[in-house]
């Protein structure tokens, strides 16, 4: 898709006080510029906001993007409303346990922004991708898809782990891993590789540890939404990986920091001992783009982590089953969370049994088990002051835009 032409405008529209409510409603106009921007590759199709047709089915996007913004009272600050008000960009980013509706939830957050005005984009950063069946649309190809079946722009991506982990260890293996520790023999300078061993580097390299993937596929994300193409994108929403990625990830920032930090430092120490070591850098220039490189992916790390605790623009929504299992573990990813200062606010019981007049013997059962898991929340210290949002099990899958729409509105209220 080549977006060539176009910019974003706002105005403002003020419509009188409704009861305690002020409401204000924010028309976004897509608007021609005659400043041109980069063209965009975007699934390889043409698309252009300023003609704003959904390129698969032809039908016109709207051109007038409505949000509806809210000024509440801090008890009613947490509802879909406040998620949805204003037009600064934010990011909602779901997470939780393996298998417990994360993919579903994210999907029809992202349908019901777009349904309510908001550009939006949808990103997938878990190793198992499950995006492309919840859209009953293929998203694999690395790049954005619009999604079809939406009157306002949604787009789709689903980022492969795989790829980006091969981008760090290609940057990393020539700025300080076998590269630098190499040289360094060569020349005999022995301490500098004691201090190479404490980086720990080649076992970085070698097996990467879990959260390293997800850090660099929000990273690129992050790469991207940040040009100014872009800027008319308001709201972000992550698929996250299961738990224990989401927790590794948060400390990861820091430690590659840490050890990227080293590396450039010994480099900087390298370059300057003599100048028979400067010789030996002949290709400085190369050396200096790698480093470069290094130096970015580390700037990277550190907008990862920065993103994850901003208040302003970030939330993290704990997504759930009602299983004592799947509770105590929120539990826990709640309180890891609040350690590193990531903003939660919401917790979703996803796949609670509707209210029946006649269970059958297994219905009454499960619904005991999930009435008693239910009942732990109330109790838990973590999880009690978050905003509960119940969501029940619906009987047909959750899949394509219709479905989705349906779950947001059961969901996101
Ligand atoms: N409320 C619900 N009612 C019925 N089915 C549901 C509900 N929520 C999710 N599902 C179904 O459960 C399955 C798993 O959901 P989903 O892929 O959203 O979970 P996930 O947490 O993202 O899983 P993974 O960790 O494997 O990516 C899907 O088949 C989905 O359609």
């Amino acid at each position: 898709m080549a977006i060539s032409t176009v910019s974003a405008s706002l105005s403002v529209h003020r419509f009188p006080a409704k009861s305690s409510a002020a409401m204000a409603s924010f028309f976004f106009h897509i608007s021609k510029t005659k400043t041109p921007l980069t063209p965009l590759k975007i699934n390889r199709r043409s698309f252009s906001f300023a003609s704003v047709t959904n390129p698969t089915t032809g039908t016109p996007y709207i051109t007038r993007f409505q949000v509806r913004s809210v000024a509440a009272t801090a008890e009613a600050v947490a509802g879909f409303d406040e998620m949805s008000a204003g037009t600064q960009r934010k990011y909602y980013m779901l997470g939780g346990k393996g298998g417990v509706g994360k993919t579903s939830c994210a999907a029809s957050l992202a349908v019901k922004f777009a349904n309510h005005g908001h550009p939006t984009i949808v990103v997938s950063t878990d190793p198992a991708h499950s995006l492309s069946d919840s859209f009953a649309q293929d998203l694999t190809g690395g790049m954005l898809v619009p999604v079809d079946g939406l009157d306002s722009p949604l787009f789709a991506l689903e980022l492969n782990p795989e790829k980006a982990r091969e981008e760090f260890r290609s940057a990393s293996q020539k700025n300080g891993g076998t590269g630098v520790k190499d040289f360094m023999d060569s020349m005999g300078l022995g301490m500098l590789v004691d201090q190479l061993g404490e980086l720990k580097l080649g076992e970085l390299l070698d097996t990467p540890p879990p959260g390293l993937d997800e850090a660099l596929a929000i990273s690129k994300v992050m790469q991207f939404v940040e040009a100014p193409e872009y800027s008319m994108f308001t709201r972000i929403v992550f698929d996250t990986a299961p738990t224990g990625h989401t927790l590794r990830l948060l400390s990861l920032p820091d430690f590659l920091d840490a050890s990227i930090g080293k590396i450039l430092k010994l480099k900087q120490k390298l370059a300057s001992a003599t100048s028979a070591i400067k010789s030996v850098f002949g290709k400085e220039e190369k050396q200096e783009d790698a480093s470069d490189k290094l130096e970015k992916l580390r700037e990277r790390m550190k907008k990862v982590r920065d993103l994850f605790r901003d208040t302003d623009s970030t939330e993290f929504v704990i997504v759930t089953i009602p299983t004592v299992m799947a509770i105590s573990e929120s539990s826990r990813l709640h309180s890891s969370l609040k350690k590193e200062s990531v903003p939660v606010k919401r917790l979703i019981v996803n796949q609670v049994l509707p209210p029946s007049a006649s269970d059958c013997k297994f219905c009454a059962m499960k619904r005991k088990d999930q009435n008693r898991a239910l009942e732990m929340i109330g109790d838990d210290p973590e999880l009690s002051g978050l905003r509960l949002i119940k969501a029940p099990l619906v009987d047909v899958e959750i899949r394509g835009v219709p479905a989705l729409k349906f779950m947001g509105d059961m969901v996101w209220k």
